[in-house]
């Protein structure tokens, strides 16, 4: 602008033909400088601006006035027009003046370019300058850079680690960069937000005073309405006040009036308070009088406390003397028991322990029949269904075990009983019961394989083996165990000890005989092997056989046999455990098939058991043991110096309540058996030696009678030839006519002996007597019970022999022997050996024979006992050449009698061992004390 109006007013001064070119072409200037400014290319656009000036109005610089190159050359313009458009200038100007070929250049345009001229030297020393110093920066910058690049090279070969160092800061650095960019995003974040809070704040402030300024306005308003209100009620006070002070005079008069009307009732009250102090001091009076009298009340009351205390005391003493007494009650009442049961065993009664069964899982509802379960032995049954007398009953046995009774508690209390098996004794210990009443789980326990619950069985062979362990030093035992089931009246082996080499058990006519070569066990752990071996191979016949189990007696016998280390006796115990069947009766008429003939084989087996305990019981001559293979088997353990044991299992269920008062019954009568007192089976070397002459000089008589009886029967022949009369088939000693009420020791014609037969006839009479009377005296039951025993004694009465078939051959086949005149064939076929009966009738006659003479012969006892140790019943050598006696034999004299029965028995016994074993003239069994009835 300055530039414009230079130009304009140079031109209007100076030149006055200029003036309107100059304006004209200011004027386009005008809008071009506006346009320009300072930078290069306005300063190229006033160059080419300045050359157009000239050119528009003269064609030429030459041209133009001094004055306007002069106010020209003031210009500033030059230093900010750019190089390359002075130069052109100055170019342009050249050229112009070469084309005028004027070299004459005026002065001021020369000077121009001068100044131009100065302008670029100055430009480009400046520029010079600056490359210099440019220059010397950029030396110093790369010796700066060399040198730090020397540096880091010598960093960078010397310490990698620094490198990674400076990376790792480097590293450091650019996250905390982005980390500060983040800072500085989230405070600018921040900051945006707290300029939206602001602008939140502050609307709600301006919110704020809006709602203050509008609470103050009603504020205000209120303040008003209040003053208004506080007037109006100020006046209202007013007139009230005045009210008020009008009734404030009208009470001042009334309280003047209450005044003088309390003042008369004061002195009422005085007057009455008066009265009531002297009331006070009278009943102040009476409660001291009182006083007195609780005083004395009160030592009265310690006085009787104390005569109380003292006679307390005195009671005291005497209660504790009572139960002192008591005590003492009690202890004798164990003593007596004690001593009772010595009794007892010295009478040898059969022990009698009754085992109560718990109800069973789901049985829980039921009804009880036990009643009450005395500590010495008392049992009361009680039937809920009956009333009277007859609804309970009272049962007294040496022991009652309760449904809590365990396992041990059984057990311990009849150990002792057990433990005198190894001192020689025979025990037996039977379970009775009904079905289901708990007998094998009293005898074998319901799991074999936890010893807490083992049954007997078990704990008295484990007891046994221990025992005889730590005897060992003393006396050296050997131990045998037999195990047999006896079911429809046949023994079955229950395991297969042939097998297992400890036993091997024949089995004719279904008795089951041990061979010789069985093995003594060795351990309860054999024993328990043998066992469960056995159980095994009974559950392997599946349920019919278990089914039998309670249908079957079972028989574990345990042998013992101890020889004293010191003076060689010897001593033989024998330990029977038995489950019987189950004691209901089946009815019979209810039964069908094999039900039928199990039910009648067990009871005719029970029966028999029956039989032989009450022949124990009245102390009969002749014992029924061969009525059947339970008593055979049992003989040796129920007769005889045994001691007996029996546990009697009840079923507390009420229904059960007519079984268990019968099996009560039974066990009641057990009880009262009598068996003596119990002997030990102790041999010294002596005595064997003597029993074996004996058995020698038993041998010889047998053979003498033998001949005695050859030549009997030639003279009877010759007696009958010579009277025309044929052989009489029914002769004088017939047994038949023998038979009935034939004196007990008659005497054979000859030689004034009694034959076999006839002491069998006699004896089975007395039976038959005994069992007749039995049946009259005794009730339906007994009838019933004893009925088949007569029966078979009628029977069976006259039959001497064994019931082995081959025996049988060989009656028939050896010699024929004469007794008391008459044929023995004649006898054999009138009996009717081969019978299907034989066998017992057989056995029973020897056992009649037995009852009188030895006490044990043909029983499994015996037989079991010489086989186990055969050594023991061994005759003396020379006897064992000597020829066989047949066993059937004409009877010796009476006392004869007895051991050839005895060895009548052995033989039988004898023959049914294997064909390994001799038949020896004597045997454990013939030597064995006679019976104490005798
Ligand atoms: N003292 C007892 N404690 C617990 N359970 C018992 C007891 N006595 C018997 N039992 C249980 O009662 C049931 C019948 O017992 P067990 O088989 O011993 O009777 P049993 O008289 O031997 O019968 P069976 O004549 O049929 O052989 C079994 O389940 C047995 O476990």
């Amino acid at each position: 602008m300055n530039l414009r109006s230079e130009v304009y007013s140079s031109e209007n001064g100076e030149s006055n033909d200029l003036n309107g070119d100059v304006a004209e072409q200011t004027g386009s200037l005008k809008g071009s400088v506006e346009v320009c400014g300072p930078s290069a290319a306005s300063i190229h656009n006033f160059g080419s601006k300045f050359q157009d000036v000239f050119q528009l109005k003269q064609g030429s610089f030459v041209d133009l006035p001094a004055a306007k190159i002069s106010e020209l050359m003031k210009l500033n313009g030059l230093e900010n027009a750019s190089t390359q458009s002075l130069f052109s200038v100055v170019n342009k100007i050249l050229d112009e003046s070469i084309e005028r070929k004027n070299a004459d250049i005026p002065q001021l345009v020369a000077s121009l370019l001068k100044l131009v001229l100065q302008e670029v030297e100055q430009r480009v020393s400046r520029l010079a300058e600056d490359m210099k110093k440019q220059n010397s920066l950029y030396k110093s910058r790369e010796e700066k850079y060399q040198s730090k690049i020397r540096v880091l090279e010598t960093l960078a070969i010397g310490t990698a680690e620094h490198n990674e160092v400076v990376m790792n800061q480097l590293h450091q650095i650019k996250i905390e960069k982005t980390k500060t960019e983040e800072k500085k995003k989230l405070e600018e974040q921040y900051v945006i937000r707290l300029m939206r809070e602001k602008d939140h704040s502050d609307s709600q402030i301006s919110a704020l005073t809006q709602e203050m300024e509008s609470a103050k306005r009603a504020y205000e308003k209120r303040c008003l309405q209040l003053e208004t209100k506080a007037k109006e009620t100020e006046v209202d006070l007013e007139k009230k006040i005045v009210e008020l002070e009008c009734i404030l005079n009208d009470s001042r008069k009334k309280v003047a009036e209450l005044e003088a009307f309390s003042k008369s009732k004061s002195m009422r009250w005085k007057r009455k308070e008066l009265g009531y102090k002297s009331f006070l001091d009278f009943q102040f009076g009476s409660l001291q009088d009182l006083r007195m009298t609780s005083e004395s009340v009160k030592q009265q009351v310690l006085n009787t406390k104390r005569i109380y205390c003292e006679e307390f005391n005195t009671f005291a003493l005497k209660l504790k003397g009572l139960v002192d007494a008591a005590q003492n009650y009690h202890t004798v009442l164990e003593e007596n028991r004690k001593l009772y049961n010595e009794v007892q065993d010295l009478k040898g009664n059969i022990r009698v322990y009754c085992r109560i069964r718990p109800f069973l899982s789901g049985q829980s509802k039921k009804q009880t029949s036990i009643e009450y379960i005395g500590e010495n032995g008392e049992l009361v049954v009680s039937n809920p269904l009956k009333q009277g007398k007859d609804s309970h009953r009272l049962f007294k046995f040496n022991k009652i075990f309760g449904p809590a009774a365990t396992q041990e508690e059984v057990f311990l209390d009849t150990r002792p009983l057990i433990r005198s098996v190894l001192d020689g004794y025979n025990v037996c210990i039977f379970a009775y019961g009904q079905t289901g009443s708990g007998k094998t789980y009293t005898m074998t326990g319901p799991n074999i394989s936890s010893e807490v619950d083992w049954g007997v069985n078990y704990r008295a062979l484990n007891d046994l083996f221990h025992l005889s362990q730590s005897r060992k030093n003393s006396i050296a035992y050997e131990v045998g165990v037999q195990m047999v089931e006896i079911y429809n009246e046949q023994m079955i082996v229950s395991f297969d000890l042939h097998t297992l080499g400890i036993w091997n058990i024949a089995q004719p006519n279904g008795l089951a005989v041990p061979d010789a070569s069985m093995h003594p066990v060795q351990s309860t752990t054999d024993v328990l092997e043998l066992m469960s071996i056995g159980l095994m191979n009974r559950a392997v016949g599946a349920t019919a056989l278990n089914e039998r189990s309670s249908r079957s007696h079972s028989v574990l016998t345990v042998h013992v046999r101890g020889t004293d280390l010191e003076t060689n006796a010897v001593l033989r115990g024998s330990l029977h455990l038995v489950d019987l069947a189950g004691s209901e009766r089946v009815d019979r008429s209810e039964a069908k098939g094999d039900r039928l003939r199990e039910a009648q084989h067990i009871n005719k087996s029970l029966s028999a058991l029956g039989d032989v305990i009450f022949a124990l019981a009245q102390k009969s001559h002749h014992v029924p043991y061969r009525n059947s293979k339970l008593t055979q088997v049992l003989q040796s353990s129920l007769g005889g110096q045994a001691k007996t044991l029996m546990f009697v299992q009840l079923n507390p269920d009420v229904e059960s309540y007519s079984e268990t008062v019968s099996t009560l019954k039974f066990a009641e009568r057990v009880s009262g058996v009598e068996l003596g007192a119990a002997r030990s089976n102790k041999e010294g070397r002596g005595v064997r030696e003597l029993m074996d002459q004996v058995a020698f000089l038993k041998e010889t008589i047998l053979k003498k009678d033998e001949e005695i009886g050859r030549l009997r029967m030639n003279k009877a022949n010759v007696v009958g030839e010579r009277c025309g009369i044929g052989s009489p088939r029914y002769g004088s000693s017939s047994p038949r006519r023998h038979s009935i009420g034939a004196p007990r020791q008659r005497r054979s014609p000859s030689g004034g002996k009694s034959s076999g037969l006839i002491e069998k006839a006699t004896s089975d009479l007395d039976s038959s007597e005994y069992s007749d009377k039995h049946s009259e005296a005794g009730s339906q039951q007994s009838v019933d019970d004893f009925r088949h025993h007569k029966e078979f004694f009628h029977q069976s009465r006259l039959v001497v022999a064994d019931g082995d078939q081959n025996l049988t051959e060989d009656i028939e086949s050896r010699p024929v022997v004469a007794l008391g005149g008459q044929h023995l064939a004649e006898d054999v076929e009138l009996l009717g050996l081969g019978d299907a009966d034989s066998e017992e009738r057989l056995s029973d006659i020897s056992d009649g024979v037995l009852s009188m003479g030895t006490e044990t012969d043909g029983s499994m006892n015996s037989i079991v006992e010489f086989t186990l140790f055969p050594e023991t019943a061994k005759p003396p050598a020379e006897n064992i050449e000597k020829p066989k006696v047949p066993a059937k034999l004409p009877r010796p004299p009476q006392k004869q009698a007895q051991i050839g029965t005895s060895q009548l028995s052995l033989t039988k016994g004898s023959s049914k061992f294997s064909s390994s074993k001799k038949t020896t003239a004597g045997s454990s069994s013939a030597i064995k004390p006679t019976k104490r009835r005798q």
